[in-house]
Formats: C-alpha cells, structure tokens, sequence
C-alpha cells in the first residue's frame, strides 16, 4: 500500500529512514518507472522506505504559464502510475513561488532529510532543484556529505531501440500530437487515459442511433484530432446509480476528438459512443477514456446521412482494434 500525502506535515512522524528521490513524473513514463523501480530496490535493500517526492501544479505553470507544456496525465493518474512501481509513499509538495525560495540546501535539509527523513537520496543525473533551479548532482554529492546522507545517481534509461532515443515526456506528447497512441503506450508502460465529466451535448447522437457520452476533459492530454477505438472506465458515478454500477467495468468505446464538422459545431468535442449498451446513463459521472489507436481524421461529411454510414464503419473498425466481436 503506497500512502500519499498532500504536504510536508502529512507525512508520519514515525515513518522511518527512507530513501527519497524527486521529480515531475509527467506520464510516468519508462524511464520514470526505471528510476521508481531503483528507488524501491534501494530503499528495501537497506531497511528503509521508499518515497517519491513529486510537484503539483508543474513548476513551469508557476514560473512560466505561458511556456507550461500540457502535461500527459492529471495528477490523479500521476499519483496512481507512481504508486505502481511499489513505492511506500508519496508527497505531493504543492508547487508555489513562495516554495520555490528554498535554496537547494533549505530543500534538502527541510523537506528530504528533515521532513521526509531521508538517509539517501537517489536521482537521475540531469536533476536540478532548489531556488532559480542552483542545484544539481554536483550541489547535491556536497549536500550529501555535510548533511552525512548517501546519494545515488541512477544512469539514464535509454530506449532499447529508435537509436536508443531517450525516454521522455516530450517524445510521448510527440507521438500523441502526431496520433501514434500505440507508440505512445509503449513509452507511457500504459494506453494513453483522458479523464472528464459527462456533460450534456446536442441531444443529436441519440437520434441518429448513436448516443454519445461527452466529456468535459478535466486531465490528459489533448492528442491528435480524429476518431479513436478506446475502453471508458467510470471512475466517480457522483450521485448517479445507473453509473455506480458500472463501477470497474472496462467499456469498449468508438470515441470523437475534434470538431464536429457535419453538424457546425466549432470547439473541441470529446465524445464516445459505448458499443452495445444504446440504454446508458453517464450524466455527471467522472469517466476515463483509455485511446488505443487512432483510425482516421475528422471530416465534414455534408449531412447526417454520410455521417451515420461512417459511424457503422467506426465500429465495425473499432470491434476489430479492441477484439470485440459484434453480439
Ligand atoms: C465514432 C465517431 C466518429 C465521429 N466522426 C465525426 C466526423 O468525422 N465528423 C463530424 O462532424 N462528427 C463526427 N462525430 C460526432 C457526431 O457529429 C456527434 O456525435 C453527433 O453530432 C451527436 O452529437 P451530440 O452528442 O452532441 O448529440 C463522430 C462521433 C463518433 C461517436
Ligand atoms: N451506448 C451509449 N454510449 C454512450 N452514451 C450513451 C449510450 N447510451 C446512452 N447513453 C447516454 O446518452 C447520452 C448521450 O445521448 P445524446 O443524444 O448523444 O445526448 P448528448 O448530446 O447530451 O450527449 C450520454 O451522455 C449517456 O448518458
């Protein structure tokens, strides 16, 4: 069980040493989960815990919005994909420019050693923290030996193939902006999740046979436009019970990111047509969206009729990518 706390004062008195390392974790992405799994390994190797001490919101949206990347996942996700690597525990350390003051030295000796009782501290190499972002492996080797901490700098986890390319957030939000979800997943160790509120759309879907669930996205991001084959999760039914029992089922799902061209809508709709279920209620339920593979383009197909023959053939495609045969 993997505890995780919202600030420094949440974190038990009487946790024990630990080993601590630091970072964004955006997508938690293989090469985050190398540098996890090191950390667990580490930490039981010597007896003690292993905690990951991570940032939300992004320090990019409080130094620079208008530079901030939209991150891969919510932190929702981010929290569950870290506490799959069998870490103890987690610390999301609210990220403000009052905190940013620390110096690397205030943040080793306040927040890692003082309060989360580090006695080694394990990172990736390329790590920088502390206030104006001073500090790196060098400011943290010296820390370790005034403060009598060890630190460990876990090498780079490189891709096995694609001439060995680093594994980052910037390739996945690539490979997501160009509709490759398949290659994505790979990186990501798991299908690339949106996360939203069903909303009420036009009412449209279910005149013309297929009844939508759109989502006001509150997480993920927002990957290449065009129809997806994907699985909808309910993860928070609210107070609707049709959603409650849906609880933990996977739902197959011919999903719509873009804008709805045939029928004159200009923002960005996210909708999913759940296969074989036409008598769902999803109205104000929190849902996830797993998008497996993209299939082709939004496209203005002039009426409701083309529009409707094209949604058949969305899901006679999306049965075959997911292996759902047709009832
Ligand atoms: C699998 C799928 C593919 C879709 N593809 C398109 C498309 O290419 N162009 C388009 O204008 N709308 C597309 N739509 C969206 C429909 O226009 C939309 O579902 C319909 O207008 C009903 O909207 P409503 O849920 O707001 O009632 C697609 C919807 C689904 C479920
Ligand atoms: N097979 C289904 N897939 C998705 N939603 C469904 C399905 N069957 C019924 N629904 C329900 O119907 C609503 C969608 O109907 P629709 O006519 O498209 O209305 P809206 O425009 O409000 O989305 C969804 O929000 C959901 O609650």
């Amino acid at each position: 069980m993997t505890l995780v706390w919202h600030s420094l004062a949440d974190v038990p008195r009487d946790l024990g040493p630990t080993v601590v390392t630091v970072g964004n974790f955006d997508g938690v992405h293989k090469g985050h989960r190398a540098v996890l799994a090191e950390l667990v390994a580490a930490a039981h190797a010597r007896g003690a815990k292993a905690v990951a001490v991570t940032f939300d919101p992004h320090p990019k949206a409080v130094h620079a919005p208008e530079h901030q990347p939209e991150l891969i996942t919510g932190i929702d996700d981010r929290i569950e994909r870290i506490a799959q690597t069998g870490v103890d525990g987690i610390l999301i350390q609210e990220y403000t420019l009052d905190f940013a003051m620390a110096t690397p030295e205030e943040f080793v000796r306040d927040y890692l050693v003082g309060g989360v009782g580090a006695v080694a501290i394990a990172v990736g190499g390329d790590t920088r923290f502390g206030r104006g972002n001073a500090g790196d492996i060098e400011t943290l080797r010296e820390l370790g030996e005034k403060l009598g901490i060890d630190v460990d700098i876990i090498g780079d986890a490189a891709a096995p193939h694609d001439g060995a390319r680093r594994w980052s957030s910037t390739w996945v939000r690539e490979l997501l902006d160009e509709g490759d979800l398949r290659a994505a997943a790979d990186i990501l160790g798991a299908p690339h999740r949106l996360r939203g509120t069903v909303i009420h759309g036009d009412k449209l879907g279910r005149q013309i046979g297929f009844p939508t669930a759109n989502l006001d996205v509150y997480a993920g991001f927002i990957p290449r436009h065009g129809v997806y084959a994907g699985w909808l999760e309910v993860v928070d039914p609210g107070d609707n019970a049709s959603a409650a029992s849906l609880l933990g089922e996977r739902l197959p799902a011919a999903i719509s990111l873009g804008i709805n061209y045939t029928v004159g809508t200009k923002d960005l709709r996210v909708e999913a047509f759940v296969l074989d279920r036409e008598g769902l209620d999803l109205y104000g339920a929190r849902v996830a969206l797993d998008l497996i593979e993209w299939e082709r383009p939004m496209l203005d197909f002039g009426g409701i009729e083309g529009l409707v023959a094209a949604l058949h053939e969305d899901v006679a495609w999306t049965r075959k990518v997911l292996g759902v045969p047709a009832l």
